[in-house]
């Protein structure tokens, strides 16, 4: 496998806070990687680690030689003062040639809404945007901060179908952090569960019955992951869980110690 991007031991502690502490990751291509885990746990702090945007206290972050990463942040908070088009917006920071913006506009769906302006359009249409832009520099990583977020139940699926059709056709890796695991279980192929530290990680279906995940999550997050596994996979295995069964993940299982679930607080 290619290495692309990946992060060797990062730790970062900001105000004597530890928000990583010695995360190993590693993007190669094709790869499509899901992060999870609590708020606060130091997701958004990964990704822009990753990127460059912030520079870890120990460890390193290496990049292939040309890297081009493609981000797709949470939301776009459209300034009413500043009304611009879309198809302004898209073409702000660096200018695109009019054949590659057609035809990212038509691959997410974005053709029709080009000349609107852009502080109108709803929270689905917001997002495409986001993705087209990320897509216009034919990226060899996307790299997605729970990019449905705030969108409805609807929309987030329509989304994710997207993010799929796109890492299905094009020459594409997917780092994302994304609190709907069950909605990309398909096509993710693996798991990163993180709360500072990387708890756990491996396939979808191997995490979910980690004991890390399930402190971290509760039976009915596995429960749920287990269901969307079998309608997608049409695996007819029984569930282990229930006896007991779990996947060797390493020296994670060294450290025991309790995490706050998903939805309760926590100082970090
Ligand atoms: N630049 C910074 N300086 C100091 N602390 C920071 C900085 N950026 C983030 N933090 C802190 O690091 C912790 C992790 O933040 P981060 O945004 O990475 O969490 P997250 O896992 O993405 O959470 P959420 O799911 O809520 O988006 C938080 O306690 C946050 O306040």
């Amino acid at each position: 496998m290619t290495e692309l991007l990946a992060s060797r031991r990062v730790s970062v502690i900001r105000d004597g806070k530890t928000i990583l502490e010695d995360v190993s990751l590693s993007i190669g291509e094709k790869d499509f990687i899901t992060i999870i885990g609590p708020n606060g746990a130091g997701k958004s702090m990964l990704l822009k680690c990753m990127m460059g945007f912030y520079a870890p206290s120990e460890g390193e972050v290496v990049r292939r030689a040309g890297l081009k990463i493609g981000y797709v942040p949470q939301r776009l908070v459209a300034d009413h003062t500043v009304p611009i088009s879309v198809r302004r917006f898209l073409t702000l920071r660096k200018k695109a040639p009019k054949a590659v913006l057609q035809k990212v506009a038509q691959e997410t769906g974005i053709e029709e809404i080009l000349q609107q302006p852009i502080h109108v359009l709803s929270g689905g249409e917001l997002q495409r945007v986001l993705l087209a832009r990320a897509l216009l520099d034919d990226p060899d990583i996307l790299v997605l901060d729970e990019p449905a977020q705030n969108l409805d139940v609807t929309g987030q699926l329509a989304f994710y179908k997207l993010i799929e059709k796109i890492y299905a056709e094009r020459d594409v890796s997917i780092l994302m952090v994304s609190h709907d695991l069950h909605l990309v279980m398909s096509s993710t192929r693996e798991v990163v569960c993180l709360f500072h530290h990387i708890c756990c990680h491996g396939e979808p279906n191997m995490v979910t019955r980690d004991p890390e995940f399930i402190s971290l999550f509760g039976n009915d997050m596995a429960r749920l992951m287990a269901v969307y596994n079998h309608s997608h996979d049409h695996d007819h295995t029984h569930d282990h869980e229930e006896e007991g069964h779990f996947h060797d993940h390493g020296d994670a299982q060294d450290h025991r110690h309790d995490h706050p679930r998903v939805g309760e607080s926590h100082d970090g």
